[in-house]
Formats: structure tokens, C-alpha cells, sequence
């Protein structure tokens, strides 16, 4: 495992700069409109890019340092942490958290659809676990999702912000009940409940 706070501060800034483009190329790749000759010179440029950075070179991606959360917890929500910075996979979210809830924005995209105009719901669970891991992650405990419910409201547009949110409902011993949703114009679209049990490491 490497951690970002193992790599220089420039090249940390630069692989998120990359991890960025990268999403965007994401994108435009699923969307584009252009031409099959463009399309095909595209792929060239891609597959060399890909041979200059090397293929998995570092067996995972750079981790943050596990009280990046509670860091910015203690900020009182002024600076909010950012997930998925160094990973493009990851939807990137921007939380911002409280004593013992967290919100965030997002607008989701054509990458995330599941039905017509709608987020897909693997996504909506993604989502949510981050909300309420990272919250656990925040509060300083070592937790893993022990189980996470979900109800699908109605569905969650792309193209709309959406609203997201998380708190914490009781914890005992080494159990902790937290539960998210998500929010499009005022009304929730998914909601989810998560048990998550401390562990050693
Ligand atoms: C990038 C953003 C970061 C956010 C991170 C998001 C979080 C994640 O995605 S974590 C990844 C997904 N989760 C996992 O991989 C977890 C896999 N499971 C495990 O490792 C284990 O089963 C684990 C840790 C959950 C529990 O195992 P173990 O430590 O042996 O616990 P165990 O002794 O059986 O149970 C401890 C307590 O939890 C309870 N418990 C265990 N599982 C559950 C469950 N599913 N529901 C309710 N309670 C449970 C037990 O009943 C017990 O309660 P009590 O203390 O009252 O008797």
C-alpha cells in the first residue's frame, strides 16, 4: 500500500490532476459524437498514454491517511474531504461533516446511469456507503459495513444536484447504526441503513 502522504506534495497534485482528466476522457469516451476516424485516433492516443504512465506500475491506488476525515471533521465543516481523489473509478465527493452527520453535493452523469435518465442503484448504494463510512471514518472509529439496507424511493435523476446526507443513530459496544439518503429538489430518492462494526485494523 502506498499513501499519498508517501509520494511529493507535486507529484501528489499532479496524479490528482490526472485522476481528474481521466474522468472527464470517461465521459466524453461514453458521450462522444464524433466520428469514427476521430474515434479510432482517439484510441491510438489513449493506448499510447496509458504505455507512458505503465500499466499498474504500483499495485493499488494512493490511499489518504485514515484521519483526513476527522480532520476535516474538526474544521466544523468549513473544509470539506475530498473521496475518490486519486481514483477514477470513484465518484468524487466533496463531504462536508458535523459532529455526527455529513452532507455533500453531487451531480451525477451519463456514467452513473442505471434506468432511462436515472442513476443506477449500485451506484446510489456506492453512494450512500461512502456517506455513512466515511462519517464513521470521521468520528475516528475503524469500521467496516457489517450490512446496508436500502429503499429505492423513486428514481434519482442525472444532470439534477443532488443533496446527500448522513448521521449517526446509536452506537453499542462495537456496533454503529447509521443511515443516509439521498435528496433531488427537497424529496428523498433512496435512503439506507448501515451497521457498521468496529475492527481492530
Ligand atoms: C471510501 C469511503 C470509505 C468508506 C468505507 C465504506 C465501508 C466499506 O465499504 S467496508 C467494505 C465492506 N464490508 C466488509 O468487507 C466487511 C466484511 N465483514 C467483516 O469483515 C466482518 O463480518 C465484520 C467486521 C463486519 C464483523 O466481523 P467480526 O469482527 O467477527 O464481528 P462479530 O464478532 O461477528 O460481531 C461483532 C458484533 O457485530 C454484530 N454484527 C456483525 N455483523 C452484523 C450485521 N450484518 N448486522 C448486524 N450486526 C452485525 C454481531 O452481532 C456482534 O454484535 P454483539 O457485539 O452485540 O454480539
Amino acid at each position: 500500500m502506498t499513501r499519498t502522504m508517501d509520494v511529493p506534495a507535486d507529484l501528489r497534485e499532479a496524479s490528482a490532476e490526472l485522476v481528474a482528466a481521466t474522468r472527464a476522457l470517461m465521459l466524453a469516451a461514453a458521450t462522444t459524437t464524433a466520428d469514427a476516424d476521430t474515434v479510432r485516433a482517439a484510441r491510438a492516443t489513449i493506448a499510447e498514454l496509458a504505455e507512458t504512465l505503465g500499466v499498474r506500475p504500483r499495485s493499488r491506488v494512493l490511499r489518504p491517511p485514515f484521519d483526513g476525515p476527522s480532520r476535516s471533521r474538526d474544521t466544523g465543516g468549513r473544509e470539506p474531504w475530498a473521496l475518490f481523489t486519486h481514483n477514477p473509478m470513484g465518484i468524487p465527493l466533496e463531504i462536508h461533516f458535523g459532529a455526527d452527520e455529513a452532507r455533500a453535493r453531487l451531480v451525477a452523469n451519463a456514467l452513473h446511469e442505471g434506468p432511462p435518465d436515472s442513476v443506477h442503484g449500485g451506484f446510489s448504494a456506492h453512494l450512500l456507503d461512502c456517506m455513512l463510512g466515511t462519517l464513521m471514518q470521521a468520528r475516528g472509529s475503524r469500521s467496516l459495513t457489517a450490512s446496508l439496507d436500502l429503499r429505492y424511493l423513486r428514481r434519482t435523476p442525472l444532470d439534477e444536484p443532488l443533496d446527500l446526507y448522513s448521521r449517526i443513530v446509536e452506537t453499542e459496544g462495537r456496533k454503529t447504526v447509521a443511515e443516509g439518503w439521498i435528496e433531488c429538489r427537497g424529496e428523498r430518492t433512496v435512503e439506507a441503513r448501515g451497521v457498521f462494526v468496529r475492527v481492530e485494523e
